[in-house]
């Protein structure tokens, strides 16, 4: 599903208006969509309370997210519901569709205030009694901070969290910028969303995606061509793309045919890491993980995981030595692929040995942590003769490109998507939002995951998880965005077992079976 910005959203509006789908028919349509979920939502949250007796209050603004909710109230009036509206600004100033609108619902006696008539106290008591907020105040057309009434009134609405009502945002809760998920000053903080034809980038970036709830994706009739034709491959990874793009198991095949991993990774003290990526490998249908590791812990690796092939290699002070490099060459032949970094450790050796590598190895490489640490010169990336994975969190992004952490949270996408066109590598922006990136520029926004993955090792399990799904013939860029997605699947699974407090990464491990089953 796209993600689009709000121009890109806008120029599909017009696109289809100009070809000859008047505007009020697709505010009919986006307003039916809220309507439709609106009662899904009463139906599940007050199930014996009859319609006239639930109290629904759309809070209006002049725009054409305005017009939405006017259009929705007028609908749910029809259906045997008692609207009311609270208008932000004189209804008699509203324009164009927006007043037709405001013309159809007072036809239909939709009962209205303006907020200016109402004493602080009155507008309160208003939205603490009601059963459903639907917020139709402000949509893609926010610009710069939060002003006038609008603001009054979510600052009111805000300052009483606590008793707050369920809150449906129509389009996006207003107070959150569509492009980036910024907050204008304030927002109101929804239960659901109810998006208009796509997801828009806002919703799905932090902090704006703290305030959507849940997200439902409408369609308005705005054709599936004309939404592609006007966004620039950004889209959402959801379980339908992750049912749709698993790998195939064919069911004659031997362990041979379902990848062969190789893991480099491990040092003295740090003996967690390559067990975390080998167990997620193989827990993700990998048919043989091997782990290259520093000869001096080989073998206590190997007595933890039984299904795991250790290969010590030549090391100095615990760690992997650049002399092990033509072991790691020579056993490159016998694999699918070669996942670099977890607990590696950092050294001018490891630096040496990655140059090496980047320089002499052809088979795809995964590279996370330690491996990305040792990149001195980026154009090796370039280079390199086959294909890349790179998995950075934010610090090692930072350190990869210079750019400061709080500039790659703030512009995730941009700085994602610019470094792989950059350095024709696959990339994984990793932390809440991960963005999985290719080289030709398409990209994914994936959506699951929660706070309790910030944990150490997490890292560790997601490079196994690409690793599997690469070596079972993936393309790199889809084998990355899936595997991002099922960790994500695992993470929640697990704190909903273990709360997000209490998750540790072998949990995500432990989960990932019943994320396979799901997509089955
Ligand atoms: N086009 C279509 O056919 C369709 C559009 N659709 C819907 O339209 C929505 C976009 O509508 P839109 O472009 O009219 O903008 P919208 O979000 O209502 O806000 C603009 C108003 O807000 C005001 N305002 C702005 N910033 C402000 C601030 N910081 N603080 C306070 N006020 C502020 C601004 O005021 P002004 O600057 O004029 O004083 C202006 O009046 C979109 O989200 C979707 O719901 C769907 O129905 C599908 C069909
Ligand atoms: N708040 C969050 N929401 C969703 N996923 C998160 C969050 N914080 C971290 N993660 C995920 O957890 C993993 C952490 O990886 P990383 O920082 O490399 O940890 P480590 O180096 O300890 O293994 C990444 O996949 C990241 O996207
Ligand atoms: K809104």
């Amino acid at each position: 599903m796209e993600v689009l910005t709000p121009q890109m959203m806008a120029k599909c509006d017009r696109e289809t208006i100009d070809s000859g789908y008047p505007e009020i028919l697709l505010m009919e349509a986006a307003a039916y969509g809220v309507a439709r979920i609106a009662v899904e939502i009463l139906k599940k949250e007050f199930e014996f309370k009859a319609k006239a007796e639930l109290k629904l209050t759309f809070l209006v603004g002049k725009g054409n997210n305005g017009g939405d909710g006017l259009a929705a109230a007028r609908i749910l009036k029809n259906w045997g519901y008692q609207p009311e509206i609270i208008f932000s600004t004189e209804a008699e100033k509203l324009k164009g569709v927006n007043s037709k609108n405001y013309e159809l619902a007072s036809l239909n006696q939709v009962k209205y205030y303006h907020f200016s008539d109402l004493k602080e106290a009155q507008f309160l008591s208003k939205i603490e009694n009601s059963d459903l907020i639907i917020d139709a105040l402000l949509g893609t057309g926010i610009k710069g901070e939060l002003r006038g009434n609008i603001k009054n009134i979510i600052n009111l609405i805000n300052q009483k969290r606590q008793s707050k009502p369920l809150t449906l945002a129509v389009d996006i809760p207003s107070g959150v910028i569509g492009e980036n998920g910024r907050i204008a000053g304030e927002a109101l903080n929804a239960d659901y969303t109810v998006t208009m034809a796509a997801y828009k980038r806002g919703l799905l970036l932090y902090p704006g995606r703290d305030y959507c709830g849940q997200i439902k994706v409408v369609s308005i009739g705005i054709q599936p061509e004309t939404i592609e034709k006007n966004s620039d491959s950004l889209k959402a990874f959801k379980q339908q793309e992750a049912v749709r793009l698993k790998p195939d198991r064919i069911n004659n095949g031997h362990k041979g045919s379902f990848g062969k991993v190789a893991v480099l990774a491990g040092s003295r003290g740090m003996t967690g890491a390559p067990l975390l990526s080998t167990k997620a490998a193989l827990r993700s249908g990998s048919g043989l993980v091997y782990l290259l590791t520093a000869e001096e812990i080989e073998a206590q690796t190997s007595v933890q995981l039984e299904e795991v092939v250790g290969i010590p290699l030549v090391s100095k002070k615990g760690m992997v030595s650049a002399n092990s490099f033509p072991q790691i060459l020579q056993f490159s032949k016998k694999v699918d692929l070669l996942a670099a970094g977890p607990g590696l450790g950092r050294s001018s050796e490891i630096s040496d040995l990655m140059e090496k590598i980047l320089k002499e190895l052809e088979l795809p490489l995964i590279l996370d942590a330690d491996a990305i640490n040792a990149i001195k010169n980026l154009e090796l990336l370039k280079k390199y003769k086959g294909e890349l994975i790179l998995t950075p969190h934010p610090g090692e992004m930072s350190a990869l490109t210079g750019i400061s952490i709080e500039e790659i949270n703030n512009n995730r996408i941009e700085v994602a998507r610019d470094f792989a066109e950059e350095h024709g590598v696959n990339l994984i922006l990793k932390g809440a939002a991960t963005i999985t990136a290719a080289p030709d520029g398409r990209a994914y926004i994936n959506t699951s995951g929660c706070n309790g993955m910030a944990t150490a090792g997490s890292g560790d399990v997601l490079t196994g998880i690409v690793s599997a799904l690469k070596a079972q013939k993936m393309s790199c860029f889809e084998a990355a965005a899936l595997a991002v997605y099922l960790h994500g699947r695992a993470g929640e699974i697990a704190a909903a077992k273990t709360s997000n407090y209490a998750l540790i990464a072998s949990d995500i491990i432990d989960n990932l079976p019943q994320v396979w089953q799901s997509l089955e």
